[in-house]
């Protein structure tokens, strides 16, 4: 019986060629199918392998940087063009993706900023493309990193939070993607030297508290994080205070919808990835909840 997808690589070539890949620092596609395909279209990115010279559009990426909004995404461009000294203030970027109204992309020097929408099912559509395309340009040694909003729990208002291990509402560090009619687990785990390098550096800003800690991901911004001001709520204010109490003695220090994804398709395809949270509001008071 074949043991693998007709017309492609046997397991055990393919774990030899994801091992020269990951040493290379090559990305990692997992996805015998690919090799099959004559183009790859990216249809929410509006790029593809036919259409597009992805090596020379993104080969020279190092640094990926994804967040919620469109906006934001723009103006850390913008941000990072000042900082590498490569546009002067004002002058706009352009939106890569601009043939598509899903996700915005922008590019200063070898920084790739992307907005990534609100949720799971959201980012993991932009991941599984964006992924695709640094494997397609060839990238090496790409950095991930979130930078998005959160709610913060128990901690000083005003702080960053960089995520060691994003967990899911039951505070396990897993990410449950359901795959056809299985329930697959896959693991949460980020970079911890690189949470290490970005405390340092936060270190050298005056005033700008920041600290490691578990994210927690949930699918609901309303009822999933304990919020009373839904159009639906099925729990008292006593129920949710207990949660989030829970939360944070299991290491939780904010809250978010992206994270468990991001660590998870991520981590699977060799890229070093991060999360760095501003936390937005308080969801709770648990003595000294952050606000924004
Ligand atoms: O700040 P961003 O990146 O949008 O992310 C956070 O904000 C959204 C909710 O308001 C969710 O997507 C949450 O994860
Ligand atoms: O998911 C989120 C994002 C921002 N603020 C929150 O409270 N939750």
């Amino acid at each position: 019986m074949c043991s693998h997808v007709p017309g492609t690589l046997p397991t055990s070539q393919r774990a030899q060629r994801h091992q020269r890949a990951r040493r290379s620092g090559l990305v990692l596609v997992k996805n015998p199918h690919l090799d099959l395909m004559e183009e790859d279209v990216l249809y929410h990115l509006d790029l593809g392998t036919k259409t597009h010279n992805l090596p020379a559009m993104f080969g020279d990426i190092k640094f990926v940087c994804v967040g919620g909004s469109p906006n934001r995404m723009r103006a850390f461009a913008q941000f990072m063009q000042r900082e590498l000294g490569l546009a002067a203030a004002g002058e706009d970027v352009a939106d890569i993706c601009a043939g598509s109204d899903r996700y915005a992309m922008y590019r200063a020097g070898p920084v790739l900023s992307i907005s990534h929408g609100m949720g799971i099912p959201s980012i993991s559509i932009m991941l599984h493309e964006l992924i695709k395309l640094l494997h397609h340009a060839k990238c090496r040694d790409v950095t991930i990193i979130r930078i998005g909003t959160s709610g913060g729990l128990g901690i000083e208002a005003g702080s960053v939070v960089i995520t060691d291990m994003a967990v899911d509402s039951s505070f396990q560090p897993r990410f449950e993607q359901v795959v056809l009619d299985d329930v697959v687990v896959r693991s949460t785990e980020l970079d911890k030297d690189l949470a290490e390098e970005l405390l340092a550096c936060s270190r050298d800003i005056p005033d700008f508290p920041t600290l490691i800690g578990h994210t927690m991901c949930t699918y609901d911004f309303y009822e999933g994080q304990g919020r009373l001001d839904g159009a639906l709520c099925s729990f008292s204010s006593e129920k949710k205070l207990e949660y989030l109490r829970r939360a944070y003695e299991a290491g939780v220090r904010n809250i978010e919808m992206e994270s468990t994804a991001f660590a998870a398709l991520c981590g699977l395809c060799g890229l070093k990835g991060e999360s760095y949270l501003k936390p937005k509001c308080a969801l709770g008071d648990l003595s000294a909840c952050c606000t924004n």
